[in-house]
């Protein structure tokens, strides 16, 4: 399924009634008084042309009357109510604005809390799939500020509705005809902009994948990690055009259909134009004929009034159409079932095994893939022992590993885990009691004392816990040298950061996963950047530092290999030879192959130097 089909675009609802309740949860008391602002402050206009009409009509009669006293009373009454009236309105305007902030910050923070619980609930297959990111890039990108758009939208549509309401009452009262031009000239406009509002939605919903390219881009040249190699093969210039030419065509099409709109917010404006030159003029004809100087007042008021109000109101249900497209990706992206492995799987996982884990007749397909990753594996780690899995790249132990910890389901098979398949096992629980180091392990921008507290957040705070499980992986020596020790701000993102070597990191990683004190280690790669004296150091006592816990290690260099009780050699996915070092050794498969040519490699370089010294 491509990212943007229409199987995946979101079905046309209507998302309003959704948009308010999320509103609505974020703060009553706010919501309310925006309401209750944006209704009192509505009424205003109705009233100031009927304070208006009365102003003018006693004024023209104290100027052409012999009681002209009581009709200036009257006028000064009507001018003084015009500015109470509209004294009121200005602190009821600054009210709701200030109200209106604060809840329109809640609410960007709701909704941006919203999209990161939900990516924390969603699979990894969700994080290996195109469409997931376009969803997340949509929701991200448009839907952030659209709950509260579409509130002040509604707000502004009730609002604008009932000052025409009122207004118009009075414009009815006085000429039908004139009241109904005057209100249906908007509707063409009308029409237009929900016409736009689609295009300019659909724009924006066909661009994501291109939009989550230009992110992309931006991150390879603007982040510290990516600097080295693309400075190195100049690739700055290379991206920074691929960027260009991409924002660049998005605001061609943006100008294509902007300038379409324009042109036609432009046309049906003289339409309103011409139709308030109509009404004018029959309103002086009405005038000369009744010789009401003040409903001629009231009278050019309300229809400038009824036409402004209906712009408002059409723009403001042209935009609620827009907000309604743009929250469909939203409520797309949050109600994308968390589909993972093992939501029904209750029982607590064991503290420490008892059998140990076996792998029976494990086949594997990645989900979108028809490569068979696994073909009928079957492997065993004993209880409290180290197997060490060998075998080319891509030959799929990573993947054992993802499967052990639930990241899938395999297709064909069975894990066990003490005799108990792996999906009984609450999967929470289950990830709590695997201590593991990835191969892609993170440099986590934070304190070294976060950076391993992390593998294990009971543990976070205890500085005796995580100085032991450094001093295990090797890396106390250099973190005790950092200006804050422990507290040393790791990486370069943040203030007073310090960076460290690939192979520092690598120790910091994997004192992570001694923290966790788990039954189940994983180490994936785990030395692969760690000098040769620490390697020695850590393997020798990986017995000791995984305590009774179960080990699975995946190495290439056969030096850290030779440590584990039992090695399982795989190759394109099968388990070609399993033992001990020794028994491999005399076996002369595959695993004595590499091995010799790795030791060879090693001591080609001594004899070659000992060559050149001669
Ligand atoms: N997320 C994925 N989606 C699809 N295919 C994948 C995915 N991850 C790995 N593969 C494929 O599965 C195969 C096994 O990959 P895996 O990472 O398990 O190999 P590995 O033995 O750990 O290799 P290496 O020694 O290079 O780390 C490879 O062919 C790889 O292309």
């Amino acid at each position: 399924m491509t990212a943007n089909s229409a199987e995946d675009a979101p079905r046309q609802q209507n998302h309003w009634l959704r948009a308010l309740v999320l509103l609505w949860r974020v703060s009553p008391p706010q919501m309310s008084g925006v309401l209750a602002t944006t209704l009192v402050v509505a009424l205003v206009p109705a009233l100031n042309v009927s304070l208006t009409t009365h102003a003018v009509q006693s004024v023209a009669d104290a100027v052409s009357r012999r009681d002209s006293a009581q009709a200036l009373n009257q006028a000064l009454l009507a001018a003084g109510a015009i500015a109470v009236v509209t004294a009121i309105a200005q602190l009821l305007t600054a009210a709701r604005g200030y109200l209106e902030t604060l809840l329109r910050y809640r609410m960007a923070n709701s909704i941006q809390l919203r999209i990161m619980e939900k990516s924390v609930q969603l699979p990894l297959q969700d994080f290996e799939d195109a469409g997931t990111y376009d969803k997340l890039q949509r929701a991200n990108r448009e839907s952030m500020h659209r709950p509260y758009q579409i509130f002040t939208n509604l707000i502004s549509t009730v609002s604008s509705a009932v000052s025409l309401s009122a207004v118009s009452v009075v414009l009815i009262s006085w000429d039908v005809r004139i009241a109904l031009l005057v209100m249906v000239a908007p509707l063409p406009s009308l029409a237009a902009n929900i016409f736009f509002s689609r295009i300019i939605w659909k724009l924006e919903y066909d661009r994501s994948t291109d939009r989550r390219r230009v992110n992309y881009l931006q991150y390879l040249v603007t982040t510290d990690r990516n600097y080295k190699e693309t400075r190195l093969f100049s690739l700055g210039h290379l991206f920074v055009g691929q960027f260009r030419d991409l924002v660049e065509r998005f605001y061609l099409i943006d100008r294509k259909w902007e300038g379409r709109q324009a042109a036609a917010t432009a046309a049906l404006g003289m339409l309103s134009v011409a139709t308030a030159a109509v009404a004018i003029l029959f309103a002086v004809h009405v005038t000369v004929s009744s010789g009401t100087i003040g409903q001629f007042a009231g009278y050019v008021m309300a229809v400038t009034l009824v036409q402004t109000t209906i712009q408002t109101l059409v723009g403001s249900v042209a935009q609620l159409y827009e907000h309604n497209l743009f929250l469909g990706n939203l409520f797309s992206f949050l109600e994308k079932p968390a589909r993972g492995p093992g939501t029904d799987g209750k029982r607590p996982f064991p503290k420490t095994l008892r059998k140990g884990i076996e792998f029976r007749e494990v086949s594997f397909t990645y989900p979108g893939t028809d490569n068979v990753v696994l073909d009928r594996v079957n492997l065993f780690l004993p209880a409290g022992q180290c197997v060490a899995l060998v075998g080319p790249n891509g030959a799929g132990k990573t993947t054992i590993v993802k499967l052990i910890a639930r990241f899938y389901d395999c297709g064909g098979g069975s894990i066990l885990i003490d005799d108990v398949p792996v999906e009984q096992y609450d999967v929470e629980d289950l990830r709590k009691n695997i201590g593991v180091i990835f191969q892609d392990f993170i440099q986590y921008e934070a304190s070294a004392l976060d950076n391993i507290g992390f593998g294990n957040l009971a543990a976070r705070d205890d500085r005796a816990k995580v100085t032991e499980a450094a001093r295990q992986a090797g890396a106390l020596p250099f973190l005790e040298q950092l200006p804050k020790g422990l507290d040393t701000q790791l990486g370069r993102w943040f203030e007073e950061g310090r960076q460290l070597s690939g192979g520092q990191w690598q120790k910091v990683a994997l004192s992570r996963a001694f923290l966790r004190d788990a039954p189940v280690m994983v180490l994936d790669e785990p030395t692969a950047s760690i000098d040769a004296a620490t390697e020695a150091e850590v393997f020798g006592r990986l017995k000791e530092i995984a305590g009774r816990a179960t080990t699975l290690l995946i190495a290439h260099r056969f030096s850290t290999v030779r440590v584990a009780d039992h090695i399982v050699v795989i190759d394109r996915g099968k388990v070609l030879e399993e033992g001990s070092h020794p028994e491999l050794m005399a076996r002369n498969g595959m695993y004595a192959n590499l091995f010799q040519l790795q030791a060879a490699g090693y001591q080609y370089d001594v004899d070659d130097c000992a060559s050149l010294q001669d």
